[in-house]
């Protein structure tokens, strides 16, 4: 239960609406009150005067008193009914408050949760599984809005009612009160344990429905691979056995929901049951009124939900408690890469330095750059060559703080990245990653991702750079606004990379690092590309990693990594004549041959 008082900032939040629900509720349930009363009024006039009706032989004296009575009785089905009205309207502003504010910390919630995901670092993504991560924004906020929402009112409800209704049977009869009260408390234990089974078993449905989506997912996505290696049945069998074990699963919720519904109507017959008995044992004593015996039978269904929602409630309670922990360790961790407290902001130019740069990927123990030393001037163009995981997308990595390193320091124009605002520091580098990733979105808002405000022309011209412009007007009926993604055209690897491109030269910054971001693309567009880039990064400091040799590019130095750190470094024509791997990757390269020491 503590966990849950991280939400009391919320009840704080939206107190008026929190304290006029609650007033709402009190005010629908003393309107509802009343109907009892008036029931019992009902009975006792009726008892009172029918035996003098039935001594009375005149006719027009039967006639005045029937019409007379008749009219009593109309006012009271009358008066019933617009306190029934009054209740249900109150009743309605009670919902309009109370579940109406759930909503909102629903919603505050939501954001609170999506913006910490925004502020850790990559080494949690890599920790947790997506799964993992989207159920703390989904199904733990949903069940924590259980407990701030529904469970918060019919709490409230439960108390008021039992309050009210309890003492007014005290004011009759005691001992009819006990027995009447007596078999509800054993309606709440069972609501709160077969809520639970029935809380169990969603669960297990919950997990299995998440695993089918997620086979069939696959296969759609997967199903040229699913086709070639002629899988169809296998797959199909595959599914078929996580589909028998939802139905078998489901099949046995629906045994138990089956059974809720009359254990509750026997319960609450049982009630309704004794309290006949026992109430007409005590109005033949005479100790109570027949009145009193059918206002009595009227409590016991007014109890009977508010017992079955103290069941209830606890385990909505105990889930959202549950749930809330999670957040709430969720909440309190703290990024590793964050900003200093004096952390400034920068105008970059370009110079990078990395000295005695030891890296360890925390989750993997795996050291990827080891005492790596490296300088480059502003305006200068360096190449990262080297094998497969030698290190390269590493070293991009610790330039943009995705990670920081555990030795060594890593600096931008003689400054400590560390000693940098990260919004300041990773502004003004373009990224271009080796993995690209577009949203569902369309291509120009793809391409102006950094830059929202960028006009259409300037979409164009970064477009025009990374060679994508003609692809984008020619192929596509809706050009820039053409939607890409799940409901959209589906791009060529090429033509996604050249996007990417696109989107990292719109920024326009001083410093830009492309990691391996042509693999995709033909030797003719590569070439047309690197003609553009070599023109817009005359001014700028670029850092190009690759596997393959770009001749036409002159760069200032080419470093050729291995087990992260350097083992030839120069220019073009330095490197070749030293004959060792990056002569070797050339003379390979020139003959058309396939690189092997790369390919391992
Ligand atoms: N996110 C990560 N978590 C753990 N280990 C990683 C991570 N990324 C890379 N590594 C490991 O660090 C080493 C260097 O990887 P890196 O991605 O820097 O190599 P690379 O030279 O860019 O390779 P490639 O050319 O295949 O992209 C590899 O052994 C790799 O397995």
């Amino acid at each position: 239960m503590k966990h849950l008082a991280a939400l009391n900032k919320y009840f704080v939040k939206y107190k008026w609406r929190f304290l006029l629900g609650l007033l709402f509720t009190a005010v629908s349930i003393v309107f509802s009150i009343f109907q009892p009363i008036m029931v019992r009024q009902i009975f006792d006039l009726l008892e009172q005067n029918l035996n003098t009706y039935g001594l009375v032989s005149d006719t027009h004296l039967k006639g005045a008193f029937r019409g007379d009575f008749t009219k009593v009785l109309a006012f009271y089905g009358l008066t019933i009914l617009a306190f029934a009205l009054l209740s249900g309207f109150f009743m309605f502003l009670q919902r309009q408050t109370l579940i109406v504010m759930s909503r909102f910390i629903e919603y505050d919630l939501k954001n609170e949760v999506y913006e910490q995901y925004q502020r850790l670092d990559l080494n949690f993504f890599k920790m947790h599984r997506t799964g993992d991560l989207m159920s703390r924004i989904t199904e733990d906020v949903s069940r924590v809005r259980m407990y701030v929402g529904p469970a918060v009112m019919y709490a409230t409800r439960t108390v008021i009612m039992l309050i009210i209704i309890v003492y007014l049977m005290l004011e009759v009869n005691p001992l009819l009160t006990l027995y009447t009260l007596l078999p509800l408390p054993f309606l709440a234990v069972t609501i709160y344990y077969v809520n639970r089974i029935i809380h169990r078993k969603s669960e297990r449905i919950q997990a299995q429905l998440s695993g089918i989506t997620t086979i069939a997912q696959e296969s759609y996505s997967g199903i040229r691979v699913i086709k070639s290696y002629v899988q169809e049945d296998a797959t199909a069998e595959y599914f078929d056995k996580a589909s028998n074990e939802y139905r078998e699963s489901s099949i046995s919720l629906a045994k138990t929901d089956a059974l809720y519904q009359p254990t509750m109507q026997l319960m609450i017959g049982l009630s309704v049951i004794l309290t006949i008995f026992i109430g007409g044992l005590q109005v033949m004593r005479g100790n109570i009124t027949v009145g009193n015996l059918a206002e009595f039978v009227i409590y016991v269904n007014m109890l009977t939900f508010p017992f079955f929602s103290i069941g209830w409630v606890a385990s909505m309670v105990q889930r959202a408690a549950a749930s809330q922990q999670r957040l709430n360790e969720f909440l309190e961790i703290q990024p590793e890469i964050k900003d200093s407290p004096d952390a400034q902001t920068v105008v970059l130019k370009g110079a990078v330095r990395l000295e005695n740069v030891t890296f360890t990927y925390p989750h993997t123990g795996i050291t990827a750059l080891k005492n790596f030393n490296l300088a480059i001037q502003p305006g200068q163009k360096v190449a990262v060559i080297g094998r497969t995981g030698s290190g390269k997308s590493t070293l991009a990595q610790l330039l943009i703080r995705m990670y920081d390193p555990q030795e060594g320091r890593v600096e931008l124009d003689g400054l400590d990245i560390r000693g940098m605002k990260l919004q300041s520091l990773r502004e003004q580098i373009s990224y271009v990653p080796q993995d690209v990733f577009l949203f569902s979105d369309t291509i120009a808002n793809n391409i102006r991702f950094a830059r929202p405000e960028a006009d259409i022309e300037t979409v164009k011209r970064a477009a025009r750079q990374a060679s994508i412009e003609k692809d984008i007007s020619t192929q596509f009926r809706e050009g820039f606004e053409t939607v890409i993604g799940e409901r959209g055209v589906t791009l060529s690897g090429g033509q996604k990379q050249r996007i990417s491109i696109a989107r990292g030269l719109l920024k326009d910054p001083n410093l830009l690092v492309f990691d391996d971001c042509l693999s995709a693309v033909d030797a003719k567009t590569e070439k047309e590309i690197i003609g553009n880039l070599y023109e817009y990064l005359r001014h700028k400091t670029a850092i190009i990693i690759t596997h393959r040799i770009f001749s036409l590019f002159e760069f200032d130095k080419i470093i050729v990594l291995d087990e992260g750190a350097i083992v030839e470094q120069g220019t073009h024509e330095e490197l070749l004549s030293l004959n060792g791997y990056y002569a070797t990757l050339y003379a390979r390269q020139q003959s058309g041959e396939e690189d092997p020491v790369m390919a391992s």
